[in-house]
Formats: C-alpha cells, structure tokens, sequence
C-alpha cells in the first residue's frame, strides 16, 4: 500500500464570521472539484458549533450554485439519543443545514436510533461496508479504510474530536470503522464514532476552530506547546491523505506560538 499523507494548512480569520464566508467557499470549492472527478460528494459532519459556522453555506451563491443532489452526508460522531431529541447531531444539522438545501433523503445517513450504543456502532459500520460495496465509498489505498471526501470537524477544550476522548481508551481503536461509548465524559455518554483510522484516510479535512475558550488547545494541536499532562489529546492525531485546513479565528488563535 501506498504509504505518503497529505499537507496540513493553518488559516486564521479576524472574526468567526469571516471563519464561516471562507468555509463556505472551500466546501463549494471541493463540491465542484469532486464532483467533477467522480460525480459524488461525501461529506462527513460533525455536531456543535461547526453547523452554524456552515451557515454561509446555505446562503447565496452557493445554496443555489452546489450540486446538492450530489452530495451524501454521514456523521463522524453522533449522541445515542432519539433523532429529535435537542442533543442530536442529526437534528442540529437538520435545523442549521439540512432543511435549507434539496439532498436526497436516501444519501443522509443518519444513526440508528432504536438501537443501543453498540448496535448502533455496529449498524453504521455495516451500512458505510455497504457504501463500499456498491462503490459509493472507495477504499484508501493507504489505508484501506473507506475514503470520504471531506470531513469537517470540530474540537473541544479538552482535545476531543468526533466523540473520541483523551481519557477513553477508544481513541486507540484501530480495526473498527464506528465504535461506541456509554461513558463520554462531555454530556450526553452514550455515543457512536468514527475511529482514526477513518478520519485519518479522508481526501480532505477542516478543523473548524473558533472561540477564546479553545485558545490554549489550538496551541497544544498545532505543536507549539506539549501538553499539560504530556499525553498528546486526540486532535493532535487528525490528518489527511491530501490536506487537513484548519480554520481558526483571532480569538481561538490567540495564544498560537508557531508562525503557521
Ligand atoms: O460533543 C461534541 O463536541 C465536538 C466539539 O463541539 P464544539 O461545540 O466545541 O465545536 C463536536 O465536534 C462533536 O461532533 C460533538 O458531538
């Protein structure tokens, strides 16, 4: 297998606002380009603040210029809660997102919700094989993980991406495509995600970073400063196989020590 990973680009915006007018414009960008390539656009979403920095997006020109019918949209980590509950990565992609552009129903791949933690897991995982079966979804061949697109992701104070915890031991998964966990340290515990080795093999990924409060790990994660505990936190782990951007604003990159 081939064995060379991709760039990594540090982007910093004066506002979150302007965060968000350039997020849209690399995710319409990276739309048309895959699109063109392969006539799909694999999209992997995460919760929290990341939906409404998309909300550009969503708006002119890019809400009637996007390819919508193209495009297909899974989680990298979702809350094991009923799809309408308030904690529901689905539901907040679905208020902020997804009801305001025509994807078709069957490319959105939402969770399993009548399933526990690990049969949810276990469903989501049989469902992306699937993908790769009927050729929606190649397989990296650095990896051999399917390959999405474009991941956009976001980050805690703590380090955490998707739903994988510095304190959890899942973050070391390094077979399964989705495992679980009843015990997230950040409300609500159960939960299902991506594993590294998914993330890892995407074509591109955003880290969407913005916010004072995640200043001192936007440090840790771009290298500049070790980490308090000297154990490296899960977004220090993010790469990808052509370009991982992140998307910083003045307030998130306020302590950055590196000249990236
Ligand atoms: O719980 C979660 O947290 C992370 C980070 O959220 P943010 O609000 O700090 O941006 C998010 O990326 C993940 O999808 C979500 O389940």
């Amino acid at each position: 297998m081939a064995t060379q990973k991709g760039k990594k680009t540090v982007l910093k915006f004066d506002s979150e606002e302007d965060v968000s007018k350039a997020l849209a414009k690399y995710t319409a960008d990276l739309s048309e380009k895959f699109i063109k390539q392969k006539g799909s656009f694999t999209v992997v979403l995460s919760g929290g603040s990341l939906i409404d920095t998309m909300r550009k997006l969503v708006e002119p020109p890019y809400k009637d210029s996007i390819e919508w019918s193209k495009w297909w949209i899974f989680w990298v980590d979702e809350r094991v809660v009923p799809l309408g509950h308030d904690d529901s990565n689905y539901k907040l992609a679905l208020d902020g997102f997804l009801s305001k552009v025509q994807i078709p129903s069957s490319n959105i791949y939402a969770i399993n919700d009548k399933e526990s933690p690990e049969g949810a897991a276990a469903d989501y995982e049989a469902r992306l094989k699937q993908l790769v079966e009927s050729k929606v979804l190649p397989l990296s061949a650095i990896s051999g993980f399917p390959k999405f697109d474009l991941m956009l992701l976001g980050m805690g104070p703590d380090g955490h991406v998707a739903s994988l915890f510095p304190s959890r031991t899942h973050r070391h998964e390094k077979e399964r495509l989705v495992t679980f966990i009843t015990d997230s340290p950040k409300p609500p515990p159960p939960r299902i995600t991506f594993t590294f080795p998914v993330i890892n093999s995407a074509s591109e990924i955003a880290m969407v970073v913005t916010g004072a409060e995640l200043a001192n790990m936007a440090d840790v994660a771009l290298g500049s400063v070790p980490p308090p505990d000297g154990i490296p936190p899960p977004c220090t782990e993010v790469s990808a196989e052509e370009e991982l951007t992140w998307f910083l604003d003045k307030d998130a990159a306020s302590k950055l020590q590196t000249s990236e």
